[in-house]
C-alpha cells in the first residue's frame, strides 16, 4: 500500500444506524435507482451527503478530500469512474492507472475510521457505474465535433488546460453534472491541483441552478512539493525529480508577488529562470541521466475567468498556474525504476498557486503580499 492508514479496530455495534440495504456502512453501488432512493430516505431523515467524485488511483489528495466530506455531512459517497468523455482521442484513456482493489481497502478502512472518529457518520457509499449507465444515449464520443448530450462551459473551457485539451471540460462538466443529478449531494468536493477544473464545476452549478456547495480541498503534496497525482505513477525515479520544477518555478513567481511584483512578465520571469535552469542542467547530462520537459503553460490568471492577467490587481489576487509535460525517458537503463509503462510516454503534470487577493480568507498554498 503507498500509504499507511491508521488500523483501528472493528466497532462491536458498528451497523446501528444503517439505513442501507446492506448490514455495512460501506457498500458499493452500480444503480442509479438504487441511490435515488437512498437519496429520499436520506432527505426524509434530514441527513446530509457530502460527494467526492474520482477516477480511482486512490492517494492522499484524495483521501484528503473523502476526510473532509465526512467532516461535513453525515454520509459520504465517492464515485470511481475513468470518464471516457474527458480523455481526447490520443489521450491515456486505456492506459490510465485503475487500482480497484487497493482503492476499496483504502475506503473501507477510512469508513471504519469515520465510524470512530464522527458522532453523526451514517454510511460511506461507492458509486463505481459502468459505462452504459453514464452515457445511457449514445456511446460516449471523445471527437470534439461528436454527437451526444454534453454540458459545455465556455469560454472557460477553452483557456490553459482547455486549449491543450479541447474535449477535457466538455468531459468533466458532462460528467460532474450527472454525478449531481444522480448522487444529489449537499455538497461536492474538488481538489485545488486542479482549479480550473473547481472553477467551471463552480460557474456550472451556477449557471444551471444545481442545489450543491462546491468545495475546495488544498493540493496534498509529496514531502519535495510534487503534488500528487494518479499519473505520478508513471514518472519513474528520473523524471520524479525532475517533476518539481513546475512547483519551484510557480513559487519563484509567489515569492516576485511576495516582494512586490505585480507585473505578469515579472512573475513570469521568475518562473522562467527556474525552468530554464533546470532544462540546461539537465540537457547537460545526456540521454542515460536527464529527464527533458516542455512547458505547456505557465500563467498568471484571472482568479473567476482563468484569463491573463497582465498586472494584478491586488485586491482581487490571480492564480499562478501551469503545466508541463515530462518527456519520454531516453536510453532507459536495464533495471532502472522508468515508472509504470517504462517511460515510453510523456507525462503531464499541472499545479497552482493561488495569490490571495486582500481581505480574502486565505487557505493552503495561498500566498499574500
Ligand atoms: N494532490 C491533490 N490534492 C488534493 N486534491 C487532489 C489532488 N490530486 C487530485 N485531487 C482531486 O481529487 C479529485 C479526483 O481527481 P483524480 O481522480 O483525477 O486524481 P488525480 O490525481 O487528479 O489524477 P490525474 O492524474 O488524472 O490528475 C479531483 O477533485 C482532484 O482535484
Ligand atoms: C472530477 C472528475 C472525477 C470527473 O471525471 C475528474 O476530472 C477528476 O478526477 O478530477
Ligand atoms: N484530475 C483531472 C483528470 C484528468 O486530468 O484527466
Amino acid at each position: 500500500m503507498p500509504f499507511n492508514l491508521k488500523k483501528i479496530p472493528a466497532k462491536v455495534e458498528a451497523f446501528r444506524y444503517h439505513i442501507v440495504k446492506s448490514s455495512m456502512p460501506f457498500s458499493i453501488s452500480r444503480s442509479i435507482p438504487e441511490l435515488w432512493r437512498q437519496r429520499r430516505e436520506l432527505t426524509r431523515r434530514k441527513q446530509t451527503i457530502g460527494l467526492v467524485p474520482t477516477m480511482g488511483a486512490l492517494h492522499a489528495g484524495h483521501i484528503s478530500l473523502i476526510r473532509q466530506a465526512a467532516r461535513e455531512n453525515n454520509s459520504v459517497y465517492v464515485s470511481i469512474y475513468v470518464n471516457p468523455t474527458q480523455f481526447g482521442v490520443k489521450e491515456d484513456l486505456n492506459s490510465y492507472p485503475r487500482t480497484w482493489n487497493n482503492d476499496i481497502d483504502i475506503l473501507k478502512e477510512l469508513c471504519q475510521q469515520f465510524e470512530h472518529e464522527h458522532r453523526d457518520f451514517q454510511f460511506m457509499t461507492v458509486f463505481a457505474p459502468d459505462t452504459t449507465t453514464m452515457y445511457p444515449g449514445l456511446p460516449p464520443t471523445s471527437e470534439i465535433a461528436g454527437d451526444g448530450s454534453f454540458v459545455t462551459i465556455t469560454p472557460l473551457a477553452t483557456l490553459l488546460e482547455g486549449a491543450s485539451r479541447p474535449v477535457f471540460f466538455r468531459g468533466v462538466a458532462t460528467v460532474v453534472m450527472k454525478l449531481l443529478n444522480i448522487v444529489q449531494p449537499d455538497k461536492v468536493y474538488f481538489g485545488q491541483k486542479d482549479i480550473q477544473q473547481t472553477i467551471i464545476v463552480t460557474r456550472m452549478v451556477e449557471d444551471f441552478h444545481v442545489d450543491t456547495e462546491v468545495r475546495v480541498g488544498p493540493t496534498i503534496r509529496e514531502e519535495d512539493g510534487l503534488a500528487m497525482s494518479s499519473r505520478n505513477v508513471y514518472l519513474g525515479k528520473r523524471r520524479r525529480a525532475v517533476g518539481t520544477v513546475l512547483w519551484r518555478a510557480l513559487q519563484a513567481a509567489a515569492q516576485a508577488y511576495a516582494a512586490g511584483r505585480t507585473k505578469r512578465s515579472e512573475l513570469l520571469e521568475a518562473a522562467q529562470q527556474v525552468i530554464s535552469s533546470m532544462l540546461e542542467s539537465q540537457r547537460k547530462l545526456g540521454p542515460r541521466k536527464r529527464a527533458l520537459f516542455e512547458v505547456d503553460y505557465i500563467s498568471v490568471a484571472h482568479p473567476s475567468f482563468m484569463t491573463e492577467v497582465e498586472d494584478i490587481d491586488r485586491r482581487k489576487g490571480a492564480v499562478l498556474i501551469g503545466a508541463i509535460k515530462m518527456l519520454p525517458l531516453e536510453d532507459v537503463q536495464k533495471g532502472e525504476d522508468a515508472g509504470l509503462g517504462d517511460g515510453v510516454s510523456p507525462v503531464r503534470l499541472i499545479d497552482n498557486i493561488i495569490l490571495q487577493g486582500e481581505g480574502n480568507v486565505k487557505s493552503g498554498d495561498e500566498v499574500t503580499p
